[in-house]
């Protein structure tokens, strides 16, 4: 199993050029299972999750070339309407095909994904906007089972703001007969890419970027190009990296419309930043201000950065104050935070964090995706040696972390 080796204490300094979003890819590699035409997708990440859908999606008979980022399918032969267990349980946003099969086949057998690390995280309101559209469910042996003759469309109030229900339901809707209205409707701005792509296909969506979707379902979709947004967590990752371990970066291809309350947080943590269209030049030259938050839906403060703030806000000069209100057991990374000498105390949903001078280095096991991400940040900021261990996470949703890290100066390797 793959770890990572941190000498930490070094200042980063230079470019980082930022890959396709890994939320928006995910999708959108769905939505080649709506039409028998080509999907042409450039900006691809480099990343075990998109490795897995991929094969996941060539075990339906969908066709598929890569060549580098750029990856083009074909869904004019899919024969196998599932998706396993096996590959359900490596990645949760399997989940995604269920949507376009059952609206373009009119069945499809989706392993249930279960929980994980960061909470129960069930798919209930993926399965009642179905059933909504007239799908008969079942679920039977950990399998959803659904089928129906054509989907029909009708008005959707989810129970609570979801990102994958949203997209799972978009999909869907875009092959329904008649009007689907989405409401409650995640605005994250991965669901609103998905959104573009499937209008380049032919899809007729009203509403994109805010909280109510109107969709007029047509019979058929067809190919076309797009080019997968820019990842803004990712982004956000390494501009936390450069607050806790101090220097000067600039972040190249990033979407800097996109990521204004981590940006904001950032500033006040003393972040100093040019802010160009697609590019970001950050710089750190002090110990940074603690900075409080909750985690809410877009726009307000992704719950997908909270473990990467609160690496900072251990070596931040004062208190501070985290809640998580979007997973119920997103605080793994406390536990191992405070191995490396952090100083934090978590209450319910709440994690109170009093800045250290300095923590030291540790061996540490990452739990989740943005718990590893979390505990490289706050080893870049650590004396001495950190290992990571269990970095298959951070490999899902990272494109070559170390690789980048390593080019802005980072002490970082991978050891098989
Ligand atoms: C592949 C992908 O895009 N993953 C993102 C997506 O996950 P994902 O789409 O799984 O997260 P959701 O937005 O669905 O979850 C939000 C909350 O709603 C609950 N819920 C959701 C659906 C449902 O049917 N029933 C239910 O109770 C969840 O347990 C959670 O507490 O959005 C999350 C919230 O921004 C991000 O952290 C993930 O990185
Ligand atoms: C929680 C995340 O991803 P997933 O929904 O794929 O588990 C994430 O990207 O932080």
């Amino acid at each position: 199993m793959d770890k990572l080796l941190i000498q930490g204490g070094k200042r980063l300094s230079g470019e980082i050029a930022i890959s396709g979003a890994k939320n928006a890819a995910l999708p959108i590699l769905c939505a080649g299972l709506l039409t028998a035409g080509d999907l042409e997708l450039s900006n691809v990440p480099h990343l075990h999750d998109v490795a897995t859908m991929l094969k996941l999606l060539g075990q339906t008979g969908l066709q598929v070339k890569q060549d580098g980022e750029r990856v083009t399918l074909n869904g004019s032969a899919i024969t196998r309407l599932e998706a396993p267990y096996e590959m359900v349980k490596t990645m949760r946003a399997s989940i995604l095909v269920l949507g376009p099969l059952l609206a373009r086949f009119g069945e499809a057998k989706v392993s249930l994904p279960g929980g994980c690390a960061i909470g129960s995280r069930p798919v209930d309101q993926h399965i009642k906007g179905l059933q909504a559209l007239g799908a008969e469910i079942s679920i039977e042996g950990g399998y959803i089972y659904a089928k129906c003759k054509k989907l029909k469309g009708t008005r959707i109030v989810t129970d609570m703001i979801t990102v994958t229900g949203t997209e799972n339901l978009l999909m869907a809707a875009t092959l329904a007969e008649g009007e689907t209205i989405l409401e409650n409707a995640a605005r994250e701005p991965e669901v609103t890419d998905l959104a573009h792509l499937l209008v380049a296909m032919g899809a007729k969506i009203e509403g994109i970027g805010t909280d109510r979707l109107v969709i007029q379902g047509v019979p058929e979709l067809h190919g076309a190009k797009h080019a997968v947004i820019s990842d803004r967590i990712e982004a956000a990752t390494f501009l936390c990296a450069v607050a806790a371990a101090g220097g000067d970066i600039t972040l190249r291809n990033t979407r800097t419309d996109i990521m204004d309350a981590a940006l904001d947080k950032l500033r006040e943590m003393g972040l100093e930043m040019t802010i160009g269209d697609n590019w970001i030049r950050a710089q750190m030259n002090r110990r940074p201000t603690p900075v409080s938050f909750r985690t809410t839906e877009y726009p307000g403060f992704p719950t997908d950065m909270q473990a990467q703030f609160m690496a900072v806000n251990t070596v931040a000069d004062g208190a501070s104050r985290v809640t998580e209100t979007i997973f119920e057991n997103r605080f793994m990374h406390v536990q191992e935070m405070n191995r490396l000498g952090a100083a934090i105390e978590t209450d319910g949903n709440t994690a109170f964090i009093k800045g250290v001078e300095q923590l030291i280095g540790a061996p540490v096991m990452a739990t989740d995706l943005r718990a590893s991400a979390s505990l490289v940040i706050a080893a870049l900021a650590a004396r001495g040696e950190t290992l990571v261990d269990r970095i298959y996470h951070l490999d899902r949703g990272y494109d070559r972390m170390e690789v980048k890290l390593s080019a802005v100066g980072a002490d970082i390797r991978r050891i098989k």
